[in-house]
């Protein structure tokens, strides 16, 4: 990577190890927003039914590899989804046919589409030792749904309840903390040198949960994990941009409609692929660390994986006058919200 100037980087083109493409007319909508940007993304499991064997993989990725634009280059790196019932055998042989990246822990009933989620570790056990033995990650999401837990504390209770518990009966697990929110998620990846690795979110850099309720209620800021307070941003932002390797770029970026964000019930998720690249320049600008920015979103991301580091470079320069973003990705589903931080961004793609 190269700093050229204070107004100009070039960088290996980023990877997004946290993405949400759905299926059907949301995923033909939004899927170019990221092929547009990325080379790679790890593609969420969660669709209704989630995709579960080696066999869902296969035809989800054929689904996705046709709709993406022509003229792009992008390859979905496929997850398959936890559950109680998993078979060991089918997920060793989706790792080795090359069908399968990693597996998705979702507890129970803790984020959009997650009640096949594992609710007794025990069941969940033979296929997480094999995942083990032949160093296949888990991607987790880390936050317990137990009902006495306040919505705030449900990551740092499910890093000491379940997810450390989890690490010292299977130290070999390769494990991502997917979407970490807060100090806590932060301190616990530092603190553990081997097989641990986190996402951080765009979105979770730039907003904290005032964003969310001060002013009216703001659905487009609403999402699972919740952002936290201003303390926790800030050691994400320290963590994201200090060039430690085990943090990297998880978009987490989840299409919803508006009808179904704006409701008496709105859903989870904040959508953000299409303007991520350049609001982490300005964030990695604004923290003296636009050195760490390709570290971050292209490098870190694909190590931890084992997976070869994307060849081609992409240029972004700092202009004075804003860069525009839509507002909104209009989809076969209806309109999309984009995230918008609600301040200028002044880095372009460079001609
Ligand atoms: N992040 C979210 O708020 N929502 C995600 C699920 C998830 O990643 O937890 C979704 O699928 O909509
Ligand atoms: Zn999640
Ligand atoms: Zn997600």
């Amino acid at each position: 990577m190269s700093v050229n100037s204070a107004n100009r980087i070039t960088l290996r083109r980023p990877d997004d190890w946290h993405l949400h493409l759905r299926d059907g007319d949301m995923l033909k909508g939004v899927i170019g927003e990221t092929s547009e940007h990325f080379a790679r993304a790890i593609i969420m499991p969660n669709l209704v039914p989630p995709v579960v064997t080696t066999a869902d993989a296969i035809a989800y990725r054929d689904r996705i590899t046709a709709a993406i634009p022509t003229g792009h280059e992008f390859t979905p790196l496929m997850t398959l989804y936890l559950t109680e019932g998993s078979n060991p055998d089918d997920v060793e042989e989706g790792y080795k046919n090359g069908v399968i990246t990693a597996l998705k822990l979702y507890p129970a009933g803790a984020t959009t589409n997650s009640d096949s989620g594992v609710r007794n570790f025990d069941k969940a056990m033979p296929v997480l030792e094999r995942m083990a033995s032949l160093g296949i990650p888990l991607c987790v999401h880390g936050e317990v749904t137990d009902p006495d837990i306040d919505i705030f504390d449900r990551e740092a209770v499910f890093i000491d309840r379940v997810l450390d518990p989890l690490r010292k009966r299977l130290p070999e697990l390769r494990v991502i903390m997917e979407h970490i929110t807060t100090e806590d998620g932060v301190e616990y990846v530092k603190a553990n040198d081997k097989n641990l690795g986190a996402t951080i979110t765009t979105h979770h850099l730039i907003i904290n949960r005032n964003a969310i309720l001060v002013g009216g209620i703001h659905p487009h800021f609403y999402c699972l994990p919740v952002a936290k307070r201003e303390k926790h941003r800030l050691a994400l932002r320290k963590a994201a941009t200090s060039g430690d390797v085990r943090f990297f770029l998880g978009t987490d970026s989840a299409p919803h409609t508006d009808d179904r964000k704006e409701s008496a019930c709105g859903c989870a998720g904040i959508f953000t692929a299409n303007n991520t690249v350049q609001l982490l320049a300005h964030v990695f600008e604004q923290e003296g660390a636009l050195d760490k920015l390709e570290g971050f979103a292209s490098i870190n991301g694909p190590q931890f994986y084992g997976l070869p580091l994307n060849g081609d470079k992409i240029t972004l320069e700092k202009r004075t006058e804003p860069a525009s973003f839509a507002a909104k990705i209009e989809t076969g589903d209806g309109p999309v919200t984009v995230f918008n931080p609600e301040f200028p961004i002044y880095w372009h793609y460079a001609d």
